[in-house]
This record gives C-alpha cells, sequence and structure tokens, in this order.
C-alpha cells in the first residue's frame, strides 16, 4: 500500500494532472469509460443491490453523464485565474485568485449508490488537476471490482488508482497523508477518519448521514405528498441519505397519511412488492437485523412482512410513534418510515431543532411563508419544498451536510471548489519603493494615520487637505512640465524664424 500511495504522490509531482487539456482528456475517457461499459456498470450495480437496471442508470449513471457534461463545458472556465478587488496599497499590482489542485486525493465511497457517490466526486478531484486514490465500499463489492478493473483501462494508471478492502485496508490507508480526503458514510466512521486526518493536519469532507425529518402541513394536497414521499422514501429500498426519515404532522392527518402511501405503495410496486423489479432489497445480514430490531414495540400501519434469505423488508409505516424509541434515535436507512405526532408547527421546529442537523428537510404545505418560516428556523445540509430527495440532482447547489451530518460539500463548482486550493497571487514590482515607507520602521502616529487614512477610509481635515496640497502640487508640476515644453518648442520656434530672417536680410 506504501509503494502504492508514493506512485500516485510521485505522479502528481510529475505535474501532468494539472494542464486543462490533460483534465479535460480523462474526463472524457471517464465518459467514455461509462458509455462504453455501461453493462458491465449497469450489471454489477444491479447485483449488488438487487436494483433493476433502469433504475441503476436513472439513479446513478444519468448523474455521473450529467456532471462530466457539466465539467466538460465549464472547466475552461473556472480554472483560469480571477482578478480580485484592490486597494490602495495594492493599486499598481497584480492580484488574481489562482485555483490550484490540493495534490493526492483520498475518496472513500458508500455502498448504496456505489457508483454515484464514488465516481462523482472523482469527477471533481480529476477536474480540479489532483491524483486520487479510490476506496470503494466492500460492502458493494461487484461495483468495487468493476471499478477496479475499469477504470486504469480508461484513466492514467499512475494518477487515478482503485485500492479495494474493508475496515482494515482503509485503516491502513488513513495512516497516510494525503493532500484532502473524501468520505462518505456513517457518522460514527466519519469520526474515525476525521481523527485520522488530523494526525497530518490533512483537511476533510464528510458526507455523512443523520435522520432527515419531514413535516407536512394541513394546507396541503395529501395525494401528491404522499407520492412524493412514497417515492423518495423507499427508493432504493430506504438506504438513501437524504431519504426522509420520519414523517411530524398533527395527529388527525395521520390515518389518511397512511392510506395514501399504502396507495401510492401499491400503485408503484404492485400487489406481490416482492415480484416487483423496482422493488430493492437490503445490503446485508447486519444492516437487515438492524432495521428488523427497529420494528420492536411499534404500531405497524402497514407493511412490517420480511423475509432475511431475500433480506426483503417490505414498505412500513409506523404510526404514534414515541419518539424516545430506538426507530428515532438512530437514523432508519430502511423501508421503515415512522410518524410522529405534533401539535403544530412550532412544535415541529422545536422538535427538528432538540435533535442533531439532519442532512435534508422536507416541508410540505400551500403556505409559502411556512415553508420559508421553516427554512428560517431550522437548519438542516439542504432543504426541499413540497418535494423530497430533489436538491441532490441540481449540480449548481453544494451538496452536504451541516453539523453532525457531515462538513462540506460537493457537486459541479462545488467540487471543483473542494478539490482547488485557491491560491492568492499577488504580483508586485521592484519599483515605487517610496510608497513603502509606510509600512517600513520605525512606525509612527503619523504613519498608523496614513494607513487609517488610505486602508479605512477615515478621512481627517489635515490628511484630506495634504491629500489635496500632494494633488495639486502633482497637477502643477505636471502643467509646468507641459508648459514647459510648449515653450521650448515656441522658443526654438522664435530662434530658427529669427535665424531665417537675419540670415536672408543677409544675402539681400
Ligand atoms: N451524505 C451522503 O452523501 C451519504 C451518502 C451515502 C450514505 N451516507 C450515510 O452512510 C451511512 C450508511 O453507510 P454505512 O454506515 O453502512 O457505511 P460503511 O460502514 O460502509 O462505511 C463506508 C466506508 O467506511 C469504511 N469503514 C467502515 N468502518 C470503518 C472503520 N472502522 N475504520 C475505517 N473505515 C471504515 C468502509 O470500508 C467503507 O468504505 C448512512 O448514515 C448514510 O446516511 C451518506
Ligand atoms: C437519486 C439519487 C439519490 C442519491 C442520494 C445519495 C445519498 O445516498
Amino acid at each position: 500500500m506504501e509503494l502504492e500511495v508514493r506512485r500516485v504522490r510521485q505522479a502528481f509531482l510529475s505535474g501532468r494532472s494539472r494542464p486543462l487539456r490533460f483534465r479535460l482528456q480523462q474526463l472524457e475517457a471517464l465518459r467514455r469509460m461509462v458509455q462504453e461499459r455501461e453493462k458491465d456498470i449497469l450489471a454489477a450495480i444491479a447485483a449488488d443491490l438487487c436494483k433493476s437496471e433502469f433504475n441503476v442508470y436513472s439513479q446513478e449513471v444519468l448523474t455521473v453523464l450529467g456532471e462530466i457534461d457539466f465539467m466538460l463545458e465549464n472547466l475552461p472556465e473556472w480554472v483560469t485565474a480571477k482578478p480580485v478587488k484592490k486597494n490602495v496599497l495594492t493599486m499598481l499590482d497584480e492580484a488574481y485568485i489562482q485555483p490550484q489542485p490540493l495534490g493526492v486525493v483520498l475518496i472513500i465511497g458508500a455502498w448504496n449508490y456505489p457508483f454515484v457517490l464514488t465516481i462523482q466526486p472523482l469527477i471533481g478531484a480529476i477536474a480540479a488537476g489532483n491524483a486520487v486514490i479510490i476506496k470503494p465500499s466492500e460492502l458493494s463489492e461487484n461495483t468495487a471490482k468493476i471499478l477496479a478493473k475499469l477504470l486504469p483501462q480508461y484513466l492514467d494508471q499512475d494518477l487515478y488508482i482503485v485500492i479495494n478492502g474493508g475496515v482494515e485496508e482503509t485503516t491502513e490507508l488513513l495512516k497516510r497523508r494525503f493532500d484532502h480526503i473524501f468520505y462518505t458514510g456513517n457518522t460514527a466512521v466519519g469520526k474515525i477518519v476525521m481523527e485520522a486526518a488530523a494526525k497530518h493536519l490533512t483537511p476533510v469532507t464528510l458526507e455523512l448521514g443523520g435522520k432527515s425529518p419531514c413535516y407536512i402541513d394541513k394546507d396541503c394536497d395529501l395525494d401528491i405528498v404522499c407520492r412524493r414521499i412514497t417515492w423518495g422514501k423507499y427508493m432504493n429500498c430506504g438506504q438513501t441519505c437524504i431519504a426522509p426519515d420520519y414523517i411530524l404532522c398533527e395527529a388527525s392527518l395521520q390515518n389518511q397519511i397512511v392510506w395514501k402511501i399504502k396507495e401510492t405503495v401499491k400503485e408503484f410496486y404492485g400487489e406481490n412488492i416482492k415480484e416487483s423489479p423496482d422493488y430493492e432489497r437490503i445490503i446485508n445480514l447486519r444492516h437487515f437485523k438492524r432495521i428488523l430490531s427497529l420494528l420492536e414495540g411499534q404500531k405497524i400501519a402497514f407493511g412490517g412482512e420480511t423475509d432475511e434469505a431475500t433480506r426483503y423488508i417490505a414498505p412500513t409505516v409506523l404510526t404514534d410513534v414515541d419518539p424516545k424509541t430506538k426507530v428515532m434515535q438512530e437514523e432508519i436507512f430502511g423501508p421503515i418510515l415512522p410518524i410522529v405526532p405534533v401539535k403544530n408547527v412550532d412544535e415541529a421546529i422545536n422538535f427538528i431543532n432538540e435533535r442533531e442537523k439532519p442532512l435534508a428537510l422536507y416541508v410540505f404545505s400551500h403556505n409559502h411563508k411556512l415553508i420559508k418560516r421553516m427554512i428560517d428556523e431550522t437548519s438542516s445540509g439542504g432543504v426541499t419544498g413540497n418535494d423530497v430527495i430533489m436538491h441532490f440532482t441540481l449540480n449548481s447547489f453544494p451538496f452536504g451536510g451541516v453539523g453532525s451530518s457531515g462538513m462540506g460539500a460537493y457537486h459541479g463548482k462545488h467540487s471543483f471548489d473542494t478539490f482547488s486550493h485557491q491560491r492568492p497571487c499577488l504580483l508586485k514590482s521592484l519599483k515605487r519603493e517610496g510608497a513603502n515607507k509606510l509600512r517600513y520602521p520605525p512606525n509612527s502616529q503619523s504613519k498608523v494615520d496614513w494607513g487609517k487614512f488610505f486602508l479605512l477610509k477615515r478621512f481627517n481635515k489635515e490628511k484630506l487637505g495634504l491629500l489635496l496640497l500632494t494633488f495639486l502640487g502633482i497637477v502643477a508640476a505636471v502643467l509646468v512640465k507641459k508648459y514647459q515644453a510648449v515653450l521650448r518648442r515656441k522658443a526654438l520656434l522664435i530662434f530658427l524664424v529669427v535665424h531665417r530672417l537675419r540670415w536672408s536680410s543677409k544675402q539681400r
């Protein structure tokens, strides 16, 4: 492993990942990989999550292709240095911000969307000119294998490498020094990653999880609300970081919500959900058992059927859930939807604010003011009003958590920024030394006053007067200089005329 990390560092130091043309070539090669090897990629992800290839394509491949196109289109503009506003002291200098690659980046991927959650950060890291070590999740082993096989066939083999393995390999990897670590996964491992990174003062992006609440106001169209929630909650069998984790609503809405979600489940997955190609399975037995344990002591309004052999858990809704029970203490990450009755929006806001900051927040209402109030008075990684999940799909948004749901963000330009150092560059001339006297020792009250005058724009009459005098002096000097030149020209003319007259009179 040591050798592999060193090989990637050497490749980065060669400088070849930096030119814009190279970055564009690599991104194009990645796009070619996705297009040419689509079948293999779809099959691997489908096998990992018992997912239909249509769903793999629309949930993962589309996003990756969209992100590559977006990068290719915008990268030439993003890599260029941006001039910045100057102050009086730097007025005559060159001042700009030059985005530069950070170096060697470690990307630790997640298993629930094993392709997009590994490749989308990779796209950002390549676009920003870095070298990358990719550690896919060992839980989605087919995708991990296909990535290790395909990426070296399309990308530079020393700059971008895949290291597969589990906790042991990740622990080993984390001992090395990286220039950035990008981790997607649970909060507990997030802390391990951050602790390891701290030893080298390596910056981290942590894309974590949490319990994303969903508040349903009385004033809304429950048919539409329940269809949207059903889609976002049961997609990928509830194993989505921004799935609505639980519903908060007035008790009077509960029965209608249960009934409408139940009807939508039938509409989406048919009478026999197990047979539906659109309904996935739980990733492994550990997660299956964990999710089942969350049902203990709960009132199941519908669903609850399970099959350990295929790790099937039916879409399930729980009603009148006590916030102190286990299902409300940890992120569910499965197809179970608790409803917690609250009296009103104030209680819902307090409920959210008393808990860890979630990755996403969802509010449903016809009342725009209520949605705005929810946004103003709570905190979460992202928000979608009157829908779920959809803020993930807009790559002009930074995607990431806040507080215990994560730190840092990515997607589109935000990925480019995450993997770049914004380097301030100030280029001065070795001339005009006079102006610098103000900052050289010995310091004095007068110099401090001039500093205040120029930098803080604290004008006082005396300094303004002095500046005006200086300005007038400069204007006068310029005029005199100009006048002298004119005079000189006129004197020369007179001299020539006189000389000529004299000469002609002599001739006569
Ligand atoms: N914010 C996001 O974008 C996002 C996306 C997907 C998942 N998630 C979150 O991830 C969680 C689900 O994933 P998970 O918990 O099953 O992830 P996980 O346990 O599979 O962890 C992900 C990675 O961490 C590594 N890892 C696990 N234990 C480790 C240890 N002790 N030391 C070092 N490395 C270790 C694994 O090898 C794997 O590569 C949920 O909380 C979900 O919300 C967040
Ligand atoms: C539709 C794709 C959603 C991806 C969400 C990522 C977190 O799990």
